[in-house]
This record gives structure tokens, sequence and C-alpha cells, in this order.
């Protein structure tokens, strides 16, 4: 079997509905980080090894420049279609806008929502012109590198605990280069249409497992319905809600890093659900940065469990099993 087919095989048998459990989604606190760093490292590692997805508090990225990318966000959702259109998916690049165009295998149904996705190589002719949405790329981009700075600090603890050198996946990711390849992803889950409802088979996001190395969501209070299932829990269909709150950043670890550490490091699966009649029905957005080596660079696990792989490679084979229109 492919490297990369086996974690396909595995999503397109998670597409049913499940029930809630409980679980710990701890809140670590990355405050005075470099005096703390064998602490928050030794707490990383532990939620990462238990739950596979945890919550950053104090991560050093101001409240305003969270909200700022949020209104800017908002604002750019806010455009007509026909605006947006203008700057659509690029294949394979994870750069540009798309509505109702990512069916994951888990489903097979489109995730009821459009994005847009920044990947910085890959932006020409994608930014909105300043007339239309003044402000929005510097916005962006800031934000883009404040996400990328706290990723390479999470990082950086587990290469200490992987036996890699302490920058090792920050040279893995450099900015600077032509390969980079981490994405900035902006999301907008519609607002529920009543007339669809009660269609079954139709989620905000299906479930699945993010490519990445590793993830950090921004979330907006009352905006909820993400929900995990750890992977060793797979069988249980047990799925736990994770509660939104504008202050944290929830972390979950992709499937290249988990390949990158020989599987010490699980990824998990999530989804976004529909709110119930009862919960707020209105529009979600929230803003993932997907920290994702740069193409270049050769995925070599610590004891050679699989073998060699770019990441390029690796990205592209689970890109294209999403996108079949793109
Ligand atoms: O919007 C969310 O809460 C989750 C998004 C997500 O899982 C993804 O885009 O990979
Ligand atoms: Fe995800």
């Amino acid at each position: 079997m492919g490297p990369v087919l086996h974690e396909l095989n595995k999503e397109a048998r998670m597409g049913a509905v499940g029930h809630e459990a409980a679980r710990e989604v701890r809140v670590i606190d990355l405050a005075d980080f470099e005096q703390r760093r064998e602490e928050i490292a030794t707490q990383l590692w532990d939620a990462a090894v238990d739950v596979g997805f945890f919550q950053l508090k104090n991560h050093g990225i101001p409240a305003a420049a969270v909200d700022e990318a949020f209104a800017m966000t908002q604002r750019f959702f806010a455009l007509p279609d026909a605006v947006k259109a203008c700057h659509p998916l690029k294949k394979g690049l994870n750069a540009g806008w798309e509505s109702r165009a990512q069916v994951r295998p888990s489903t097979g149904t489109p995730d009821q929502k459009e994005s847009y996705q920044i990947t910085r190589p890959h932006m020409a002719g994608l930014w909105p012109d300043e007339a239309a949405l003044a402000g929005f790329q510097a916005t962006m981009l800031a934000f883009e590198a404040q996400a990328w700075t706290v990723a390479m600090r999470v990082l950086s603890c587990f290469a200490d605990r992987l036996g890699f050198a302490r920058d090792f996946f920050t040279r893995a990711h450099d900015p600077a280069r032509p390969g980079y390849q981490s994405t900035l992803r902006l999301l907008h889950y519609f607002a529920i249409d009543p007339a669809l409802r009660d269609r079954l088979g139709l989620w905000r996001a299906g479930a699945h497992t993010d490519f990445d190395c590793l993830t950090l969501l921004f979330q907006r209070s009352g905006q909820g319905g993400l929900q995990l299932l750890p992977g060793k829990d797979m069988d249980s269909q047990a799925w736990t809600p994770i509660v939104p709150n504008d202050a944290y950043i929830t972390c979950n670890i992709g499937d290249m890093l988990m390949r990158w550490s020989d599987d010490r490091l699980p990824s998990n699966f999530h989804r976004v659900k529909n709110p119930e009649p009862d919960e707020y029905q209105g529009a979600r957005y929230s803003l993932a940065f997907f920290a994702q080596a740069n193409r270049d660079v050769l995925i070599e696990t610590p004891s050679g469990k699989y073998p060699p792989i770019t990441a390029e490679d690796y990205l592209q084979q689970r890109v294209a099993a999403n996108f079949a229109k793109y």
C-alpha cells in the first residue's frame, strides 16, 4: 500500500455520526516560554500523545491581532462571489478561494463552507484589490507570520523530544524559501439554511485528519461544532466537542508529523458538525494555520519505519484526494 493510501483508507471509514463523549482537552500555558521550556515541552508532548489535541493560552499573539484577522476575514467573505471568484484556488497549491468544493473522503459530500487559502509563494493574482478590501493583504500576512512563530515554538519542543535539533522544524518550514508550503486558511461555514437543515450527510466539515505537521486553529467563542476523535479510539465513534474560546489556540497533530515521529505523535480525526436546532444557527468563522514542511524537505523518520518521501509528494496526494475539481 502506498504511503498515503493508508491514511485515505482510514478516512473513508469515518462518515458515521457516532455519539458524544467527554475527554480532557488540556490547556497549556505558554507564558515565559523560554524560561519554562522544559516544563512546557513535557506538557505538550503528554497532551499530544494522550489526546492529540490541546489548547494554548498566553501564546503571545495579541487579542487585538486575532480580532483584526477575524474582522478582515468576515469582510473578505462578505465580498460578492463574483469578486472572490476572480481569485480561485490554484490547482494543488493551497492558495485562493473555493466554495463548496472540498469533498472529504469520509462523507462524499461537499463541506458546507467557503475558504480562502494563503500560501506565500503562490499569491500572485489572488489578493483582492486594495480598493475592494483595504489592508487585507498586510493584515493577513502579518497574522500568518504570528501563527508561524507560535507553531515553530511548539514544534521546537517536539524536536527536542524526537532527538532532532531544536531548530529542525523551523528550518524545514523556512518561509524565505520558494518551497514554503505552510498555509493560512480562512474559513466561513455558511449560516444554516432551514431548508437544508435535515438533509443527511451534510457537514460543515466532514471527518478528517489534517495532512500537515501541526495545525493551529483560531475559533470564536459561541461558534462551536468542532469535535475530535483520537485515532486510537476510532472504532468507538465517540466524539468530543471542543468549546471555542477567543483567547485560546486549538492545536492538533497532522499526518506529516505522525509519520515523521514514527507514529509516536498521533494525528487525530476531527470534524465540524452542524448546530443542533436549539443552538446558534448563524455563520461560523475560523482561521487555521497549517504548518507543512517545505516541498523539498525529505521526511526521514528517526527509526526508518517509513521510507523517505519529500514533503511535496506527501502533500500532493492528499490534496488531490480532497479537491476533485482542482
Ligand atoms: O473550522 C474548524 O473548526 C476546523 C477546520 C479544520 O479542521 C480544517 O480546516 O482542517
Ligand atoms: Fe482539520
